[in-house]
């Protein structure tokens, strides 16, 4: 066992090598496990990862695997950045793994999405899968935060919520540098909503700009965006206060204006007129708004809570629903006051 503190990164797409990156950067030991051997060689070899980050260069130090267990051995904290899909089959896997070797590490989830059909939240699939004493330690990690930036270094402030506040304490530490930053929250729930829901919007938020909206249309579906899904959120027990900030407005801001964004992309090219389908196998990686609309949507009749604008993109991405008339709904919904919350 090293004097290092090791950290086992799930993932090895644009998110999870730039945060093993960063973690290396800080003097930690991390194993990043993947799926694919030829990327896991040309992390090890070449230290690049160019499907995803074509001009990245990764720390040396960053050791890639496939092995699990290797991975998991002496690791202290245990960082899933998969696709909200594949949380639960891989958190399945970890569970031998972990008895064999009788660890009871931190978990963090990087990963920002609903789970199809049962609309679990990441915190909800881990307290199925884990022991209690495990899962309940569980810390989410979200805000503002594009890949893309954090590989140049570019000056990036997180959130970090757990129930248990001395883990969101120790994460807060481990990942903090010159170029990164995190706040504690203790409000799990908010935070996780705000990571997920914000990504319907920044499709929303592509579909505008390739229509050819401008900036009045983008700030009121960014405006209305947030207050529909708080409205959701507060109803199922968040913080109304946990949304105006980086977990919340913050990433909302960044994945609706940024051109980094697979969920922008997505839209953008959605609103150009390219079908979703060949969108989807152009982009490469995840475009977590597009699963995560059909969960809303059947999450938000199951609360009673109207949210107009992620069920008009769920109607563009799921009905065929035409998108002009979509925006003409919208804009011709009834007429009420800007501080009714209710609807
Ligand atoms: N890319 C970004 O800038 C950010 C991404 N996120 C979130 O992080 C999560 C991951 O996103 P990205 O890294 O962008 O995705 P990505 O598509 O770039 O990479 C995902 C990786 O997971 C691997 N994977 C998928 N299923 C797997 C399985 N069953 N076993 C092992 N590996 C598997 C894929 O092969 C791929 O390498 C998403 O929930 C996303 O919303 C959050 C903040 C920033
Ligand atoms: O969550 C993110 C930035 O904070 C990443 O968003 P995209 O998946 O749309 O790129």
């Amino acid at each position: 066992m090293s004097n290092l503190t090791k950290i086992a990164v799930l993932g090895a797409g644009s998110w999870g090598t730039v945060l093993a990156d960063l973690l290396v950067n800080n003097g930690h030991q991390v194993d990043l496990w993947g799926n694919s051997a030829e990327m896991a060689a040309e992390i090890n070899e070449q230290h690049t990862n160019r499907h995803y980050l074509p001009e990245f260069q990764i720390n040396p130090a960053v050791h890639a695997t496939l092995d699990l267990k290797e991975t998991l051995t002496d690791a202290e904290a245990v960082l899933f950045v998969l696709p909200t899909a594949a949380i639960r089959p891989v958190a399945q896997q970890l569970v031998p793994v972990l008895a064999e070797l009788k660890t009871q590490p931190i978990l963090i989830s990087a990963t920002k999405g609903l789970e199809l059909e049962s609309h679990d939240r990441i915190s909800q699939i881990m307290a199925d899968v884990f022991p209690k004493e495990i899962a309940d330690g569980l810390v989410i990690f979200s805000g503002p935060s594009h890949a893309e930036n954090v590989a140049t270094h570019d000056l990036t402030s997180l959130t970090v919520a757990s129930q248990k506040m001395a883990n969101a304490r120790w994460v807060q530490k481990i990942f903090m540098n010159n170029y990164f930053r995190l706040y504690t929250n203790d409000d799990m729930l908010g935070v996780e909503l705000g990571g997920a829901l914000k990504n319907v919007i920044a499709i929303g938020a592509g579909m505008l700009h390739g229509l050819g909206y401008g900036d009045n249309a983008k700030a009121a579906l960014m405006t209305r965006g947030l207050a529909e899904i708080s409205r959701l959120g507060v109803k199922m027990g968040a913080n109304p206060l946990t949304f105006m900030g980086l977990s919340g407005i913050g990433d909302l801001i960044v994945t609706c204006t940024s051109v980094n964004s697979r969920n922008w992309r997505c839209g953008n090219a959605l609103g150009e007129g390219q079908p979703l389908a060949e969108v989807l196998a152009n982009m490469g990686m995840v475009v977590e708004g597009v699963g995560t609309a059909e969960a809303v949507h059947e999450l938000s009749q199951q609360m009673a809570v109207e949210m107009p604008i992620s069920e008009a993109i769920y109607q563009v991405l799921y009905e065929e629903a035409d998108l002009r008339a979509e925006i003409t709904k919208l804009m011709h919904r009834d007429a009420r006051n800007e501080a009714e919350f209710e609807n």
